[in-house]
């Protein structure tokens, strides 16, 4: 059986047939407990056709009306003599122990351990194998611990839909599978018991693939924002005296957001670009990357989403741009001077021709970003080849990149011709952004010269490997005696 948490199983189709098979009368569930799980549980049961059998230390403290008339409510004891297999421990694990004169009752059954951990790094064994240790004749299966009582009373309609199992017994993971189906959720198979600590772990997790790359975008935001500040706002107070303090709130956020996006943007392909000069300089792909990079790796799809926010979030901030007070007094004043000086605003072919690159240049790049960051989402994903994937994800990801680094660049540009009101001040923050997507493009470009990229498509396809991994190391290509490779 297997351990591996990383390539979960969905538990097959064939459950459905014998499900069907289930009657309410053959098939009554026991639920220990008479909390809010057991609630929820006992409702979501009902409403599937399950005979429920709670099982309470005392029936008459529980509430008239808190369970549907269909539920049993009875002794621990006599809930477990009708269970027909299966019986859900829906207590906390301190109190497994109050039930070890069930024993005997319990022996040959299954027991469905929802419990959750309360600590993460705890060396004891998982609440599910303590258990089994405690009810040696019982089959013990991990599972919907990461399903709250929420979800199991809306049926399923909100929440995550996968009960994720393990046990040491198929045929006990198999029923509760069955169950678990009938009941509207995906079960997805992890392994053996051994797994359960895992499982316990999860409901503590909070996004833990976003940590890094939200730290990372906060970073960013925070220096190009303190930057832009100290160049854009402080350096004109201290050597001109000129006071523009309140470009902090909308200003200066503006300028941040799509540095931050082109920024993390960069991020999302330099560590594929790293993966590749790796590759080529080692001259195999059987060796693992380190940690860093491996882990980096893993988060592109959140750095990539939180550069598709920053995007979006400084197109609005420019669509908004014509409502601020200063935007109208500007123009009105400018308008105003003109009719007073009896000037007529000459027409600029090169800049009418710089204002729409920039403009269009930015919108195709946030369709395109708006794009990946479908297409990254599981339900779209799933429906793509690898091809169409890798084409979406590599391909128009990269052209996202270009035209976003042509955006920034034509703004900087733009911003050169109308420096006067800013002598001091040329977007900084910009030409520190366009620095590491121009890199990432010119390395891309690189990988692409014919010769770089046959030898790479040679090493990732397992054709090829040099010095760094001796032939004779090389898992798929074997040497015989006299050196050659057979
Ligand atoms: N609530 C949720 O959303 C979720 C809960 N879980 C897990 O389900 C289990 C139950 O949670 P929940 O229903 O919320 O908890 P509750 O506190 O609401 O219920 C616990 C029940 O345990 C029973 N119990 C049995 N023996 C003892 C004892 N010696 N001392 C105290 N109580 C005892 C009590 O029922 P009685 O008095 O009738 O015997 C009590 O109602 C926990 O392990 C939890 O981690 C998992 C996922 C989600
Ligand atoms: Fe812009």
């Amino acid at each position: 059986m297997s351990n591996d948490m990383s390539a979960p199983l969905l538990l097959e189709e064939e459950d459905r047939v014998d499900a069907a098979n289930v009657t309410s009368s053959s098939s009554t569930v026991a639920i220990l407990g008479s909390g809010d799980f057991s609630r929820s549980l006992s409702m979501r049961l009902v409403a599937c056709g399950y005979g429920v059998a709670v099982g309470s230390r005392c029936v008459k403290r529980i509430a008239p009306g808190l369970f549907l008339d269909a539920v049993e409510l009875s002794s621990q004891e006599a809930a477990v003599a009708k269970a027909k297999s299966l019986v859900f421990m829906a207590l906390f694990p301190e109190h497994y122990p109050s039930l070890l004169g069930l024993r005997s009752a319990l022996a040959g059954k299954i027991l469905v351990d929802v419990s959750n951990a309360v600590e993460m790094n705890s060396n004891r064994p998982s609440n599910a194998e303590q258990l089994a240790e405690m009810f040696p004749d019982s089959v013990v299966v991990k599972g919907f611990n990461t399903i709250s009582a929420w979800t199991l009373q809306t049926g399923a309609q909100d929440g995550s839909r996968q009960v994720l199992l393990c046990s040491d017994s198929a045929e006990a993971k198999h029923e509760v599978a069955q169950l678990a189906r009938r009941m509207g959720f995906y079960p997805v198979d992890v392994g053996s018991l051994c797994c359960a600590q895992e499982l316990e772990r999860k409901p503590l997790h909070l996004f833990p693939s976003w940590r890094g790359p939200v730290l990372t975008t906060y970073l960013l935001f925070f220096f190009f924002y303190c930057y832009g500040f100290i160049r854009g706002i402080l350096l004109p107070y201290i050597a001109y005296g000129q006071n523009s303090f309140y470009r902090l709130v909308f200003d200066l956020v503006n300028e941040s957001l799509p540095c931050v996006a082109l920024v993390s943007l960069a991020l999302v392909y330099l560590p594929g670009l790293f993966a590749a000069w790796l590759q080529l300089w080692r001259g195999t792909k059987y060796q693992r990357f380190p940690c860093w990079l491996d882990a980096w790796l893993l988060r592109r799809k959140q750095l990539g989403l939180l550069s598709f926010l920053c995007a979006a979030l400084h197109g609005v901030y420019s669509l908004c741009l014509p409502l601020r007070t200063i935007t109208q007094h500007r123009l009105i004043n400018a308008a105003y001077s003109q009719v007073k000086a009896g000037v007529e605003m000459p027409w600029d072919e090169q800049g009418v021709w710089r204002t729409d690159l920039y403009v269009s240049s930015g919108v195709l790049g946030l369709g395109i970003l708006a794009l990946l960051a479908i297409t990254s989402l599981p339900s779209v994903g799933n429906i793509l080849t690898w091809r169409e994937f890798t084409f979406i994800q590599s391909g128009l990801g990269y052209a996202a990149l270009t035209l976003s680094l042509m955006h920034t660049l034509v703004f900087g540009w733009n911003f050169a011709f109308s420096s006067q009101t800013y002598p001091f001040y040329m977007p900084p923050s910009y030409m520190l952004a366009v620095a590491l997507p121009c890199a990432v493009l010119v390395c891309r470009c690189f990988l692409l010269l014919p010769c770089v990229s046959a030898r790479l498509a040679r090493i990732r396809r397992g054709w090829e490997s040099t010095r760094k991994c001796p032939v004779s190391q090389h898992p798929r290509v074997r040497v015989d005696r006299t050196g050659s490779q057979v």
